[in-house]
């Protein structure tokens, strides 16, 4: 649905008399059709300019992409009849009504006036706007003002739709409502791109991600891929004193067994413990839960008897630490 390469654009600062700002370096992304894909990155990554790009709003500098079956820079026409567009901001008038925006939506879009009706209609039942649809916008919360950016952004049926950090500044429940919204369009064959800076909303909410540092994609796959790219499960063995060469004798051998490291504790195994913690033997594994009842039965049968099993699972922010040298700010 999406095929990007080498998809570039930098903004004059200062009349053109000031250091170029590199927004985008060089995007390569594949997004296919019917998937919920997310853009991942931190503030000023790049994020907005890539989906403006994309959604004909940004005149790239370079690359090259094909959008909803169209060439950006020879069809930007047809593009842009192709998909929805939610900014991030939205875009609704505090004065008019969800539905008189709807209507209004509909008709920029050609549609006649009786089909714009009864599709505004259909917009408020799908995205439970019923209840306040009627009053002016001025007077929904944001949860509401987001569901109704969403039915805006679709009221055309377009095959391809880009939401540009649908959910910043919502509290959960708002957030997991309009994610609900989202998978709704999903299951009726709707593609997805999103862009966001909440680890939470990329891991639960996306099928893909594109992880997007200083303009570049650093990472991309599924949230589960990435997350095994880095590190595999990890399995935490707290063990009773003296009992950790025994089991670091029977561990490292297996094959499963990708990684043995001691965390925390001196080190000493001795029973006397220099920070009185006991050490922790940390296992890397493929995946922890099929290896767990495994890992048990080769421990018991060298008469090690764990005192904590504990399973740790890396998660994002580890893959953005990874590719990115820092964490993910999120404010
Ligand atoms: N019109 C513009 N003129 C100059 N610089 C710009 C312009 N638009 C964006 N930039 C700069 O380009 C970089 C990327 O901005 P962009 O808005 O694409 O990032 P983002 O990842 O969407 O961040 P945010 O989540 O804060 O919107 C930033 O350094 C930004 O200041």
């Amino acid at each position: 649905m999406i095929v990007t390469q080498g998809l570039r654009k930098s903004f004059a600062t200062r009349g053109g008399r000031g250091t170029p700002v590199d927004a985008v370096r060089g995007i390569d992304l594949t997004v296919g059709p019917g998937e919920i894909f997310g853009v991942l990155g931190p503030n000023g990554a790049g994020k907005t300019t890539t989906l403006r790009m994309l959604a004909t709003l940004v005149r790239p500098d370079g690359g090259e992409a094909v959008v909803a079956g169209a060439d950006l820079r020879a069809e930007p026409a047809t593009v842009r009849r192709r998909i929805g567009y939610v900014a991030q901001g939205g875009g609704t008038a505090d004065a008019v009504t969800a539905r008189e925006e709807l209507v209004l939506q509909a008709r920029m879009y050609g549609i006649g006036k009786a089909e714009a009706v009864a599709r505004a209609g259909e917009a408020m039942e799908a995205f439970g706007l019923g209840e306040f649809g009627d009053r002016p916008c001025g007077t929904y919360s944001g949860g509401q003002r987001r569901r109704v950016d969403l039915a805006l952004g679709v009221i055309h049926r377009p095959r391809l739709l880009f939401l540009d950090e649908p959910t910043v500044g919502l509290d959960p429940p708002s957030r997991a409502q309009v994610w609900e919204q989202i998978r709704r369009l999903r299951a009726d064959g709707m593609t997805v791109l999103v862009s966001t800076h909440y680890l939470e909303e990329a891991d639960g909410l996306c099928d893909r991600i594109g992880i997007v540092d200083h303009g570049r994609v650093v990472a991309e796959g599924t949230p589960e891929q990435l997350k095994k790219e880095i590190a595999g499960d990890a399995v935490g063995l707290v063990l009773r004193p003296g009992d950790r060469p025994r089991a670091e004798e029977v561990l490292r051998p297996l094959e499963w067994v990708s990684g043995v490291e001691t965390a925390g504790g001196d080190g000493a195994d001795d029973g006397n413990e220099g920070d009185g913690q006991p050490p922790e033997l940390r296992l890397y594994v493929d995946d922890a839960p099929s290896a767990l009842p495994q890992l048990l039965r080769v421990l018991q049968a060298a008469g090690v008897d764990p005192v904590l099993v504990q399973l740790r699972r890396p998660s994002l922010d580890d893959v953005f630490l990874a590719r990115t040298g820092r964490p993910l700010d999120q404010d």
